[in-house]
């Protein structure tokens, strides 16, 4: 027996599979299992010789072109079909030789690929290309390969080859669908940016090796990577938001209270604690679902018999603090896709700003016409979410007008009185994007968007029901680190069903004010 775990773990050797803890012995099942060796040939400069030009031969024509576009295939059989000779005609570095096979077609190749419809003469051309030492694949007899082709799952610059072994090229086709899905378009830009990090590195092999480690730790669930610059600017940042909100919430207290009040009063009263829990629950959900607060703290300030204004009043307020917890904690998570923020930023914040002005300007008629309008998409929107979650998953849609998209949610936001992450996050989701990355950009957008809206609610109307406000705040900033985990860990299918519900609620819940 050896002993476990009470021992320091070992130092991580020199591996350059710098994603993964150091490389086990594979289990029994895989060496007795698939014993190929997989690599990664530059096509592009070998020269290939395809024998057959069928509907398999087409199929491996495609395979090798639509991995290298540039690859010198040259195709021989005794007749071609209709694709492959428009793929050939696509592609220049293809050449159709129309003649039955001959020995001397092997000359001047590395690799053969045999895809005719005759399997002695698939055999008889295996064994002249082994005499020459030739890499050789058969289409049809798995035994006479030398290798096999695999299904490739590529996004960007990554690429996964998977081989069943020649037990199931189906279940392969199987894999290859399900990873394309699965795995996040953001891993493209992650390689971009460690390609980069990669050449900037210094020092010897094993601190690259360690550096390198480091930044990614977070692929395989450990803590997301700052360099220490970085760190001391977040440090700073935070500081300084820090003092500035304290400062904020000192002034206002101190408007209404001395402090001894203040704090007798917020902790004396029974109704603080419920502020507290229904913040904790609702910044819970909007962590889960990318979007929630707002209905969920409306709905439960409501059954306490506060009324509209003040609930309105205070969700505003309180929303930027849990806003800015969660955007927080959603970032140091690495759920933020920078891109998308960048677009969404300025739009947003432009349209809540617009919004918030309007609203002061013209007062709560015209907020109470959008309303309705806002809600009505909404439902319909909650009702095709609610679909997507059983239907099939689909091709992923590109929003083209991210930015549109923003500032429509930041508009209605301030002023529709709420709707931010119901449109936003819901678009995005229902248009295929990673919903954990979603819902963390969109979240820490939402505390700029907030943040401008309360900002300018503040400079117009000042601050009210500070009770329920620092109520919801310590509730929301207490459950952000916890909501901010939760973010994209439920089923896709169920994330599905819990924003359609909400939406839906929350849609219904706007327009009751229309027909009661
Ligand atoms: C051994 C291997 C040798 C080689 O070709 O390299 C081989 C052999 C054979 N394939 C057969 C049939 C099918 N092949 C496919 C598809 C693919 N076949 C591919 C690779 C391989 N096929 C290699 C093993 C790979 C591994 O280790 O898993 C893929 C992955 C890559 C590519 O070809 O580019 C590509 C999927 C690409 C993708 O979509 O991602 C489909 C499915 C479909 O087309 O939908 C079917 C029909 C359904 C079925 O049989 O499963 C037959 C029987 C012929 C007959 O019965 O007449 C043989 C011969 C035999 O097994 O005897
Ligand atoms: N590995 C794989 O993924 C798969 C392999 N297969 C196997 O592949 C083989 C080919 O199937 P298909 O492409 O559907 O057949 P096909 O009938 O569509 O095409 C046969 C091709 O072979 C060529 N050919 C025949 N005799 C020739 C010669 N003497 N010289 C040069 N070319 C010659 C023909 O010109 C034609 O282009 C079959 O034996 C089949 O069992 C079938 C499906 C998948």
């Amino acid at each position: 027996m050896t002993e476990p775990s009470t021992q320091p773990p070992p130092p991580m050797p020199l591996s350059s599979s710098f994603l993964l803890p150091p490389p086990e012995p594979p289990p029994l099942a895989a060496t007795a299992g698939n014993r190929l060796f997989p690599v990664f040939l530059k096509l592009e400069q070998l020269h290939v010789l395809l024998v057959g030009g069928g509907a398999v031969g087409f199929e491996k024509l495609s395979a090798m072109l639509a991995n290298s576009p540039n690859a010198a295939i040259t195709v021989v059989a005794t007749w071609f079909g209709p694709e492959l000779r428009v793929l050939a005609g696509q592609h220049p570095a293809v050449q159709l030789r129309e003649h039955p096979y001959d020995p001397t077609h092997l000359v001047g190749h590395d690799l053969v690929i045999v895809a005719t419809d005759d399997k002695a003469l698939n055999l008889q051309i295996k064994a002249d290309a082994t005499r020459q030492r030739l890499l050789c694949n058969v289409a049809d007899t798995p035994a006479a390969c030398d290798f096999y082709l695999g299904s490739i799952v590529q996004k960007g610059d990554l690429k996964i080859a998977i081989s069943t072994n020649g037990k199931s090229p189906t279940v392969a086709k199987r894999l290859r669908e399900m990873l394309t899905h699965t795995l996040p378009d953001e891993l493209h830009d992650v390689l971009q940016r460690m390609g980069i990090i990669r050449e900037k590195v210094g020092g010897d092999f094993a601190h690259k090796v360690r550096s390198l480690n480091a930044v990614t730790a977070e692929l395989t669930g450990g803590r997301a990577y700052e360099s220490p610059p970085t760190r001391r600017w977040r440090r700073l940042a935070l500081l300084t938001l820090t003092v500035l909100a304290a400062l904020v919430l000192y002034t206002v207290l101190a408007h209404y209270f001395t402090w001894q009040e203040a704090v007798t009063l917020a902790t004396s009263s029974r109704t603080f604690y419920v502020f507290v829990a229904i913040g904790f629950g609702a910044q819970l959900i909007d962590g889960m679902l990318g979007m929630g607060y707002g209905v969920v703290t409306a709905i439960s300030l409501m059954s306490l018999n506060i009324t509209p204004a003040a609930v309105s009043a205070s969700i505003h307020s309180a929303e930027m603090f849990s806003s800015g917890a969660s955007g927080y904690h959603h970032y140091r998570l690495g759920n933020v896709n920078r891109k998308l923020f960048k677009v969404m930023l300025i739009p947003g914040v432009l349209g809540a700003v617009t919004g918030a002005l309007l609203l002061t300007y013209f007062g709560e008629a015209y907020a109470s016409f959008v309303k309705p309008i806002l809600a009505l998409y909404l439902l319909l929107l909650g009702l095709r979410i609610i679909s997507k979650a059983f239907a099939k998953p689909g091709p992923r849609k590109k929003h083209k007008k991210l930015g549109l998209l923003a500032a429509a949610g930041g508009f209605l936001d301030s002023f529709g009185g709420g709707g931010w992450g119901p449109l936003v996050t819901s678009t995005l989701i229902a248009g295929g994007r990673t919903p954990q990355y979603v819902i963390g950009t969109v979240s820490i957008t939402e505390f700029f968007v907030t943040f401008a809206s309360a900002a300018t609610f503040f400079a117009a109307l000042g601050v009210t029901h500070w009770q329920i406000v620092l109520g919801l705040i310590v509730g929301g900033v207490a459950a952000a680190p916890l909501a901010a985990r939760l973010a994209g860990r439920l089923p896709i299918r169920w994330m599905f069903l819990g924003v359609g519900l909400m939406v839906i609620v929350w849609s219904l819940w706007a327009l009751r004010k229309v027909f009661m």
